[in-house]
């Protein structure tokens, strides 16, 4: 099944013309990475995916799990990782663990307190990123690093088959930038939870990845083709 299928899109802020005429796919369980200058349309195409933004019907189509956007319902089966997603609120007043619940209120209720198995669910997530012993840490204590991962867990915590992620690393060190590709690499090879990366990154993805598009004036072009096996040696 596909994932994502892109079929001749075209998008343009006014005069501007940003994508033209684009084919995507990345097939369910794949690990797909896309590169593209400043400027090239990347968060652009990223907002069309996740319905922020929509093409009129004549510029093409977007499907998400092989149902049109423009029906598609099942938004709980996507998860989104923004970039520096907790950069401006230091302040911030909440918990990793109301963090990460946030993302239940769909499932909870916006009044109701979280049960036995929202919080579970919630714990499972932060295990999964290593984070399980900052769960009542106030967000705004952790480094960038840890505040990223927390960000992983609040989009996994609804247990997604898509994970979209816009240059999640942005500002991390060098090792904590390895620990996160491997961990998001780990989520997608152990749960096949799709994966499409955002990334200015491309030397180190190389080992992650399977597939490689590039997006350069309005174009879209698949760099490299995997075979949806990248494994990576030891995670
Ligand atoms: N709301 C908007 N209205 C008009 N132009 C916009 C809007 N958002 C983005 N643009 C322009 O569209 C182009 C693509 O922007 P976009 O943010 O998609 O690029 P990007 O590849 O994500 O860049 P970066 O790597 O810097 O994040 C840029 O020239 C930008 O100035």
């Amino acid at each position: 099944m596909e994932a994502i299928a892109v079929r001749g899109l075209n998008f343009s802020y006014g005069s501007t013309q940003i994508l033209k005429q684009i084919d995507f796919t990345v097939p369910e369980s794949r690990f797909a990475v896309l590169l593209g200058q400043n400027g090239a349309g990347k968060s652009t195409l990223l907002k069309l995916l996740l319905g922020e933004l929509s093409p009129s019907e004549k510029n093409g189509r977007i499907s998400i799990f092989e149902r049109d956007i423009r029906q598609f319902k099942n938004w709980k089966s996507l998860s989104y990782v923004p970039q520096s997603g907790m950069a401006s609120c230091q302040n911030f007043p909440a918990s990793v663990e109301e963090i990460v619940q946030a993302n239940l209120y769909a499932q909870i209720g916006l009044f109701r307190f979280a049960g036995k198995r929202e919080k579970g669910q919630v714990r499972q997530a932060l295990l999964q990123v290593g984070m399980k012993d900052y769960a009542k840490q106030l967000i705004g204590r952790l480094s960038g690093g840890q505040q990223q991962k927390v960000l992983l867990a609040r989009a996994l915590v609804s247990q997604p088959r898509l994970l979209i992620l816009d240059e999640p690393a942005t500002g991390m060190d060098e090792q904590s930038t390895e620990d996160f590709y491997r961990l998001v690499k780990r989520i997608n090879l152990e749960q096949g939870v799709t994966v499409l990366m955002v990334t200015h990154d491309r030397k180190r993805l190389e080992a992650f990845a399977d597939d490689i598009w590039l997006l350069k004036d309005g174009d879209l072009e698949l760099i490299r083709a995997g075979e949806g096996e990248c494994a990576h040696g030891d995670l």
